[in-house]
C-alpha cells in the first residue's frame, strides 16, 4: 500500500490507542515495499540531477526531501539544492521570530522550518503523531499558542499548489443564457433545435410583454412614488382585501441578500440567502442588474478553505423590484374585478370537460358496484379487462354452513426449541395415521441417509425444502392435514430456530391450539427454557393461542424416566401459568416422535408403562377449535401465492372471519385492487363457499397477480379493512420499552415501523392507568404504546400484533 492509500484507509482510533501516552518512541516509520522501492528510484534520480553536487547531501537528506514532498524529485532537488547547496543566508533573530511566531510560541518547526507538517497532520484528522523525523507529540498547550499562518504559508510547499503553467486549468465561464434540462448541469451546452425554437419563442414573447408592460405602465402609472398618488383611494377587491389588513400597505418589496453575523463574529450564510422584507418607504429604486455569481454564497468547500471570518466581503446587493400596480389606484384594481379574456376562455374550456366528465361518471355508476370511481381511475378504466366476471350462485352461506354438518375444522402449530423433535414427531404421527404410506418413508430413508441425515427421514415428511432437508432445520411454516372421526386437522409445524420467528408467528396466527414439543435429553430442555420453549409459550399466549399440548419427546433417550417427565411437566407447568396460560388449558403427554411412541398408539415400551393418559391424538381430538367469526366481514390473510391450472393467480390461507363464495368481489389490501373468486377449494376439494376457520384455496380472476403478495389482506369491498400507518396498541412488554425503531408483525405480514410515543402504563390486571406518559417500561409490564408504521398497513382494531427488534421479540399485543 502506498502512503497516500494508507493515509485513506488510516484506522485513527487505532492508532490513537497505540500511541495514547506513548511518548515519542523515535522509532523509524515502517515503510512499505512500494514506498521503499519509490524511495530508492528518487534518490538514484535526485544525485543524477544534482551531479557534482550530489556529494553535499546524505542520503538521509534526500529521503527526508522525497518523503516531505511525496517523491517529488523535481522539488526534491529544489529543496535540497536551496538548503545545502546554495544556502540563502541566515536570517536575523528578529525575522525568524516573526517568521515563526518566535521561540516563545513554541511552535515546532520541522527540519523544513515551515511547522506545516505539523498542522498538515492535523488537519487529516485527531491523529496528532507526525511521522517525521523530528516528529513528535504536541500537547494541546503548544496547539493553543500556535501562531496564525495565512492560507499560502499553510499551502506553499505543497506540490499540488506547484504546478507548471502549462498544465494549470483555466476556468471559461459557460456561454448565458443556458438552455439545457431542467436540474441539469449549468455548464453550457449546444441547444437542440427544438430548444432553440423554443428560446426564441419565449424571448419573443417575453419582449412583447415587456413592450406591453410599457405602455400599459407609463412614466405617468409608476408615479405612485409621489404620496399624492399613493393617497388615492382604492377600490375592489383588493381595496377590501388591504382594509382588513391595517398594518398591510401597498408597498414596494424590497429583495435583498441576507448574511448574518453571529455573536461569536462568524457569518453564517442561510440556504435561501434571498428573503423579502417589506419595507416602508415608498421610494423605489433600482440598482443595477448584478451578477448572479456575486450574489452567491461561498461553497462549503470555500468556507472550509477560507473559514467563516467576515473579511469574505461579498457584496450585499440590495436589489428592488418596483411593482408599480401594488401601489397603483381604483383603475388598476377595477381591472382585476372582472375576467381576464383569459379567464373567460378557460371557464369556457373547463365547462365543457366538466360535461364530459359527468357523461363519464354517469356511465360508471351504472357499473356493477354502483361505486363512484371518480376521474383518478380514468387510467384503470382505460385498461380493457374483457375476462368476464364469474358467476355467482347467489349462496346463504351461513345456511349452507349449518345444513353441510361437515366436520369442525381445527389448526394447531407445532412449536418449540430448535431440534425438539417437531417434524420427526408429525411426520410419525402422519405415517402412524396412514397419511403418508410406508414407501414413502422408505423413500424419504434412503434419500437422507445419501446425504447423511438419516434421522431426519420422518422429518422430511413436513421438511419438503431442499435446504430444510439438507440442514436439518425447519425454515418456514410446513401445512399438512389430517382427519380424525370428529375432525379435519389441518397442522402448521412451525420452525424452531430464532432466525425464523417471523415465520412461527405467522403459523400462531392461524392456530386454534398449540403443541409445544419440549427435547426431555439431559440439557435440551433446559436450554429450550431459555430459548425458544420460552419465546415461543409468550408469543402464543400473546397471540391469543390459550389451549396447549406439551409433548415431551425423547424420552427414549433417558430411558422413559418418570422422573425427567415429572420434573419437566412441572417446570413447564410453572412457567406456563407464570405467563398467563389457565392449566386446565394445558395437558402433557410423553412421547417418542421417533419411536411413534404415545401419538397414535399408546407406547409399548415397558420402561413406559408407568403412563397410562391420553395418546397425542386423544389430546388433540379434546381440544376445541377457537370460537368463529363467522358473522364478521370477511377478512383473510394470504399465506400462499401460487400459479393453479384453475387460475394464473391462486392464493391460500385461512378464513379469519367472515365467509365468501365462487363469483364474489374481494379486495386485496393494501393494494385496493378488486378480485373475483372463480372458485375455491377446501382439503383440494372443489366448494362453492367457504367459512371462518377454513384454510381454502382461492383462484382469482379479473386482478393483476402484481397487485397480491403473501401477508396482504383479502376482504369484503363493501366492509373493507383500512389500511393505517399510526395505531395504538396495549401490549405486554418482553422487553425493555422506549421510543424505538421496532418490526411490527402480524400473521404473514410484517413491517417496519417505530414505537413514537408510550401514552400510559397499565394494570396487568384490571387495565387501568398506572402512570401517564412513562419514558420506559420494563418487561413483564403492560403498557398502551403508540405505533407508527413507514408505511400504510391493513390492520384494525382488535388484532395482535408482535413487535421485534434487533431479532428479539420486544412485545405484543391487541390494537385498540
Ligand atoms: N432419540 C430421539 N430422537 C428424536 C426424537 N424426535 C426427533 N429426534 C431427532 O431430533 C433431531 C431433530 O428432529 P427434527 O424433527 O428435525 O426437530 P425439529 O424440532 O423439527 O427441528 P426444527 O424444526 O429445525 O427446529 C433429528 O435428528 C431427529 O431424529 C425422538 O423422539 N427420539
Amino acid at each position: 500500500m502506498s502512503r497516500h492509500q494508507a493515509y485513506r484507509n488510516y484506522d485513527y482510533e487505532n492508532d490513537l490507542d497505540e500511541y495514547e501516552g506513548a511518548g515519542n518512541s523515535g522509532d523509524e516509520d515502517e515503510m512499505s515495499p512500494e514506498d521503499r522501492a519509490q524511495m530508492i528510484a528518487g534518490t538514484t534520480q535526485i544525485r543524477v540531477a544534482l551531479g557534482s553536487d550530489s556529494s553535499k547531501v546524505t542520503t538521509k537528506q534526500i529521503e527526508e526531501a522525497l518523503w516531505h514532498y511525496y517523491y517529488d524529485v523535481e522539488k526534491s532537488v529544489a529543496y535540497l539544492a536551496s538548503k545545502y547547496i546554495s544556502p540563502k543566508p541566515a536570517k536575523s533573530p528578529a525575522q525568524k521570530s516573526n517568521k515563526s511566531g518566535g521561540k516563545s510560541s513554541s511552535f515546532h518547526t520541522d527540519t523544513f522550518g515551515t511547522g506545516v507538517d505539523r498542522q498538515r497532520a492535523e488537519v487529516v484528522g485527531p491523529w496528532r503523531y507526525c511521522p517525521d523525523s523530528l516528529g513528535g507529540f504536541e500537547d494541546d498547550k503548544h496547539l493553543e499558542r500556535r501562531p496564525h499562518l495565512s492560507l499560502a504559508e499553510f499551502f506553499h510547499d505543497m506540490p499540488w499548489l506547484n504546478i507548471p503553467n502549462g498544465h494549470r486549468t483555466v476556468f471559461i465561464e459557460p456561454p448565458r443564457p443556458f438552455g439545457g434540462l431542467l436540474g441539469g448541469s449549468s455548464s453550457s451546452g449546444k441547444m437542440s433545435k427544438l430548444q432553440a425554437l423554443a428560446a426564441a419563442r419565449k424571448k419573443k414573447a417575453e419582449d412583447q410583454k415587456s413592450e406591453n408592460r410599457k405602455t400599459q405602465f407609463s412614466e405617468k402609472d409608476v408615479a405612485p412614488a409621489t404620496a399624492k398618488e399613493s393617497n388615492r383611494p382604492i377600490s375592489g377587491i383588493l381595496a377590501a382585501r388591504l382594509s382588513s389588513r391595517e398594518d398591510v400597505k401597498p408597498f414596494p418589496i424590497h429583495t435583498k441578500a441576507r448574511v448574518e453575523s453571529t455573536p461569536d463574529g462568524t457569518t453564517e450564510y442561510p440556504d435561501a440567502v434571498m428573503t423579502q422584507t417589506c419595507i416602508s418607504d415608498h421610494s423605489v429604486t433600482t440598482d443595477p442588474p448584478l451578477d448572479p455569481l456575486q450574489l452567491a454564497a461561498p461553497s462549503a468547500f470555500a468556507r472550509t478553505l477560507l473559514g467563516s471570518s467576515t473579511s469574505w466581503a461579498a457584496p450585499v446587493p440590495r436589489i428592488q423590484y418596483p411593482i408599480p400596480y401594488m401601489s397603483l389606484t381604483s383603475s388598476v384594481a377595477d381591472a382585476f374585478s372582472e375576467p381576464s379574456p383569459d379567464d373567460v376562455v378557460l371557464t369556457a374550456q373547463s365547462k365543457a370537460s366538466n360535461k364530459k366528465l359527468a357523461a363519464s361518471t354517469n356511465k360508471k355508476k351504472s357499473g356493477p358496484e354502483g361505486k363512484d370511481e371518480g376521474i383518478t381511475d380514468g387510467l384503470k378504466v382505460m385498461k380493457v379487462d374483457d375476462t368476464p366476471l364469474p358467476k355467482s350462485k347467489n349462496l346463504d352461506v351461513l345456511s349452507e354452513f349449518e345444513k353441510a354438518k361437515r366436520k369442525k375444522n381445527a389448526s394447531f402449530v407445532v412449536v418449540g426449541h430448535v431440534d425438539a423433535g417437531k417434524s420427526t414427531l408429525m411426520g410419525r404421527l402422519l405415517v402412524d395415521l396412514g397419511v403418508v404410506d410406508q414407501r414413502t418413508i422408505q423413500r424419504y430413508r434412503k434419500e437422507a441417509e445419501s446425504i447423511g441425515k438419516s434421522s431426519f427421514a420422518l422429518a422430511w415428511v413436513l421438511d419438503q425444502r431442499s435446504e430444510e432437508r439438507s440442514r436439518g432445520v425447519t425454515i418456514d411454516i410446513a401445512t399438512n392435514k389430517f382427519d380424525t372421526d370428529a375432525t379435519s386437522f389441518t397442522i402448521l409445524d412451525a420452525p424452531g430456530h430464532r432466525d425464523f420467528i417471523p415465520n412461527m408467528i405467522a403459523g400462531a396466527s392461524q392456530a386454534d391450539f398449540a403443541i409445544l414439543v419440549v427435547d426431555a435429553t439431559t440439557g435440551a430442555f433446559e436450554a429450550g427454557l431459555k430459548g425458544q420453549t420460552r419465546e415461543h409459550s409468550l408469543l402464543l399466549r400473546s397471540m391469543g393461542v390459550s389451549r396447549i399440548i406439551v409433548a415431551i419427546n425423547k424420552l427414549d433417550t433417558v430411558a422413559w424416566s418418570k422422573e425427567r417427565f415429572d420434573e419437566i411437566s412441572q417446570q413447564v407447568s410453572g412457567f406456563l401459568s407464570a405467563t398467563g396460560f389457565q392449566l386446565k388449558n394445558v395437558s402433557y403427554v410423553p412421547v417418542s416422535g421417533l419411536h411413534g411412541d404415545n401419538l397414535v398408539n399408546a407406547s409399548s415400551d415397558p420402561a413406559a408403562s408407568w403412563y397410562s393418559g391420553n395418546t397425542l391424538i386423544a389430546e388433540l381430538e379434546n381440544s376445541e377449535p377457537m370460537a368463529r367469526a363467522l358473522t364478521k366481514p370477511l377478512r383473510m390473510t394470504i399465506s400462499e401465492v401460487f400459479r393453479s391450472p384453475q387460475s394464473p393467480l391462486t392464493i391460500s390461507g385461512r378464513i379469519d372471519a367472515g365467509s365468501l363464495q365462487a363469483g364474489d368481489a374481494l379486495l386485496v389490501q393494501p393494494s385496493g385492487e378488486k378480485a373475483y373468486v372463480k372458485s375455491l377449494e377446501l382439503d383440494s376439494e372443489p366448494v362453492d363457499w367457504g367459512v371462518a376457520g377454513q384454510n381454502v384455496v382461492i383462484h382469482l380472476s379479473n386482478i393483476d397477480p402484481i397487485h397480491v403478495r403473501v401477508g396482504d389482506i383479502v376482504c369484503d369491498p363493501k366492509q373493507p379493512i383500512a389500511c393505517i400507518d399510526t395505531f395504538t396498541v396495549k401490549v405486554l412488554a418482553f422487553d425493555i420499552l422506549m421510543p424505538m425503531l421496532v418490526d411490527v408483525h402480524r400473521g404473514r405480514l410484517h413491517a417496519a415501523g417505530q414505537i413514537v410515543e408510550i401514552p400510559a402504563l397499565l394494570d396487568k390486571v384490571k387495565g387501568t392507568v398506572l402512570k401517564k406518559k412513562p419514558k420506559i417500561i420494563k418487561p413483564a409490564s403492560v403498557a398502551r404504546i403508540l405505533v407508527r408504521m413507514s408505511n400504510k398497513v391493513p390492520l384494525e382494531v382488535g388484532q395482535r400484533v408482535v413487535l421485534r427488534s434487533g431479532g428479539h421479540t420486544v412485545a405484543a399485543g391487541l390494537l385498540e
